[in-house]
């Protein structure tokens, strides 16, 4: 059932766009949703697809908004924020923002307590989205609810107890899409290079991810021992495997999800203070 909940976007860009089609018209009326953006021709373009109304600046429709989500870079979040203090007054705050912590939003906001921090990603585009959150002690009950159903829409939701989780979130589901990306590029490469057509090898190494993805996500059995069953004993797929292992893939992976988390932290201390 549609809510009547009225939601502004500060922000219209990539992940802006991923969150408004998962809720407009869905979670509450397109109508209902307003997008500030200083790009002309973004907000043309998410009026056009989605219905929503748009605006260059903050103003009253920002005032009458239930939840605010704040969809600018970390670098952009602070003079954003503090622009917007004339018009936050009980809204729930919403950051998708990497990096930037609940605390310094509440305090470039005058000590504003209702805000949540989250890190959805970008499959929320097809509804297939993973979205960890935190809040603040100041957020209702009923203001959790209403964030739980905004990423909700657009795919599932991890709450945290603890904030400084959100960097290791972001290093898995917020940049892990863009993993998952590099590592079907790299099937591909290697398809055409061994003489299949690109297209076939964009076939089979998309086909290969969502099927693989959708066994685990299926199976009660540990991801391990999916892998394991799938290598034959002097096989192929132990000549792959031992390969990755001697260039040390498993150990690169690890390395780089712990290098996003620390950016993640980084960005938090580099852009929130003062
Ligand atoms: N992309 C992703 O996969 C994910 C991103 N995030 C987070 O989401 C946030 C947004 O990222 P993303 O959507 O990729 O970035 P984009 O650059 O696509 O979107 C940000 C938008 O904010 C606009 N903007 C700049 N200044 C203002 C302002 N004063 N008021 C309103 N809007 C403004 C930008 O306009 P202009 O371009 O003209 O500057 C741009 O359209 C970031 O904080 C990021 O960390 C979180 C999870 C995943
Ligand atoms: O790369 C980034 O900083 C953003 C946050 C998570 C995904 N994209």
């Amino acid at each position: 059932m549609q809510s009547e909940m009225k939601i502004g976007f500060v922000g219209g860009g990539n992940m802006a766009n991923a969150l408004i089609g998962g809720l407009a018209g869905k979670l509450t009326a397109a109508k209902n949703i307003h997008v500030i953006d200083p790009n002309e021709e973004a907000l043309q373009k998410l009026a056009q697809a989605f219905g929503v109304t748009t605006a260059l600046q903050a103003g009253e429709a920002l005032r009458a908004c239930d939840v605010i989500v704040l969809a600018v870079k970390p670098q952009q979040m602070k003079d954003v924020v503090q622009n917007l203090k004339p018009f936050i007054a009980a809204q729930l705050i919403l950051s998708i923002a990497a990096g930037i912590r609940a605390v310094d939003l509440s305090r470039w906001l005058g000590g504003h307590g209702a805000i949540v921090r989250t890190m959805p990603n970008t499959p929320a585009l097809i509804g297939k989205g993973i979205t960890g959150m935190v809040a603040l002690p100041g957020v209702s009950a009923a203001q959790r609810d209403a964030a739980d159903a905004i990423l909700r829409a657009v795919g599932a939701t991890v709450w945290l107890d603890d904030e400084s989780l959100i960097d290791p979130v972001t290093a898995m589901s917020g940049s892990g899409p863009a993993y998952v990306f590099y590592f079907i590029e790299a099937m591909q490469k290697a398809g055409a290079e061994m003489g299949l057509t690109a297209e076939q090898a964009n076939q089979l190494a998309i086909a290969t991810f969502t099927g693989a993805a959708e066994l685990a996500a299926r199976s009660t059995e540990p991801v391990s021992l999916l892998r394991e069953r799938v290598t034959s004993k002097g096989g192929t797929t132990h000549a792959a495997l031992t390969s990755m292992e001697a260039s040390g893939v498993s150990d690169a992976i690890v390395k780089a999800l712990k290098a996003a988390a620390a950016r993640g932290k980084e960005l938090g201390e580099e852009f929130g203070r003062d």
